[in-house]
């Protein structure tokens, strides 16, 4: 499997601690788009957003994700990547998308344990239960449009990889 597998999926859904396990039993680089582009800023996604606005970070993550797509990389991507319709297509045409699907409860109950702040500013200024049921209720039908598979990542980080590895194995024999 060279071409490059991208994790999609709303804040807390486990795109990077999934990425990053899949990356291993797979034998892959894995790369995070927010870790890397944090990295070259220098600067936290907070502090980006703070001076320069959420328009220019997702002006950024889109200009990481051209850069660190690869052959054989698994890239974690920011929950937000598939906002502009020229990171859907992108990820579709280079590669193959999986959406790690969520319930509400979960995604709140894994963020209220490691907010990691400085990686994820508030997007709409409300508590955090308000705020993710409204993004997934605005993002779902975005991420499903990306994904070539949608794998549930309520499980635990090790389930969840060996469901996308199967979903992989049965798409290649198809
Ligand atoms: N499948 C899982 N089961 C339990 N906890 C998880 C799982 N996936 C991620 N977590 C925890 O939830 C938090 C957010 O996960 P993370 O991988 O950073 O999500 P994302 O990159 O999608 O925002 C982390 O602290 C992580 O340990
Ligand atoms: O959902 C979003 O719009 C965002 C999700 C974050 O990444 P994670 O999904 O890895 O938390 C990060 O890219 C940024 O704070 C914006
Ligand atoms: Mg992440």
């Amino acid at each position: 499997m060279t071409q490059p597998i991208f994790l999609v999926g709303p804040r807390g859904c486990g795109k990077t601690t999934v990425g990053l396990e899949l990356a291993r039993v797979s034998d892959s680089q894995f790369v995070d788009t927010d870790h890397w582009l944090q990295t070259h800023a220098r600067q936290t996604i907070a502090e980006i957003v703070e001076k320069e606005g959420w328009e220019s970070f997702r002006t950024r993550e889109s200009e990481t994700l051209e850069a660190v797509t690869a052959p054989s990389t698994i890239v974690a991507t920011g929950g937000g990547i598939i906002l502009a319709e020229r990171n859907r297509q992108f990820m579709r045409e280079k590669g193959i998308v999986i959406y790690l699907c969520a319930p509400v409860s979960t995604l709140v109950e894994r963020l209220e344990a490691f907010p990691e702040e400085g990686q994820r500013p508030t997007l709409t200024g409300k508590p955090i239960s308000e705020e993710v049921s409204e993004i997934l209720a605005e993002r779902d039908a975005l991420y499903r449009e990306a994904a070539h598979h949608v794998i549930d990542a309520s499980l635990s980080p090790e389930q969840v990889v060996n469901q996308i590895v199967t979903a992989l194995r049965l798409a290649c024999a198809s």
